[in-house]
């Protein structure tokens, strides 16, 4: 799939389908050879990490127990409020188990310290965080992210369950948008 298939939506591609399903290969067996032997908890947050939670969680090779949080600081917009809130909590309580945190992007780090500090607080054997991407250059706050996909410029981008206004979640690849898609 190239820009071309998403009519004149997309500016460029950053990562391909392949670049993508090819990093989350490696993430995944690094994964299984940390926590060999232990029982991890694979924790996605709606709804960005979707893509990543289906393809990461069906490459790796032994039964995974996995739950979600829904939990939101961007609203509609492009810039994070730093405020936020949960929409829906983990179904089952975390105390002494391996959770390992997996999401679409770190960009400001807001999210994921709050995330963190959330779940950290329930009396988790471990927390860690599997993201694919990560933006260095917008962090605000110094985390420590043991596996990340790609680090990216900081630019705003949509695909591979990443939106714009709830839009773009469903490509194949992450790529940033063009000019008249933020002004129409
Ligand atoms: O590092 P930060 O600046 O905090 O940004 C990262 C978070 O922002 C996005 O979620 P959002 O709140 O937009 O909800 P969504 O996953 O439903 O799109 C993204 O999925 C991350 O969870
Ligand atoms: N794109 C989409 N959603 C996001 C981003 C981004 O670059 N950063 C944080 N949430
Ligand atoms: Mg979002």
């Amino acid at each position: 799939m190239d820009a071309s298939d998403m009519g004149t939506d997309l500016e460029k591609v950053l990562l391909t389908e392949e670049q993508i399903q090819n990093r989350l290969n490696e993430l995944a067996e690094q994964i299984e050879t940390d926590y060999a032997g232990q029982d991890v908890l694979l924790v996605g947050v709606l709804k960005g990490a979707i893509m990543v939670m289906a393809d990461l969680s069906r490459t790796l090779h032994r039964s995974y127990e996995t739950d979600w949080m829904a939990v939101s600081s961007y609203g509609s917009g492009t810039k994070s409020s730093g405020v936020v809130r949960i929409l829906k909590d983990l179904d089952r309580d975390i105390s002494g188990r391996h959770v390992l945190i997996v999401e679409d992007i770190v960009d400001s780090g807001l999210t994921l310290s709050w995330l963190i500090a959330n779940l950290s607080s329930r009396g988790p054997a471990s927390v860690e965080v599997c993201t694919l991407l990560r933006k260095p250059d917008a962090m605000k706050v110094d985390l420590k992210v043991r596996y990340v996909g790609f680090d990216i410029p900081n630019e705003f981008v949509v695909g591979y369950g990443l939106d714009y206004a709830e839009q773009y979640r469903n490509l194949r690849v992450v790529g940033t948008l063009a000019e008249h898609v933020y002004s129409s």
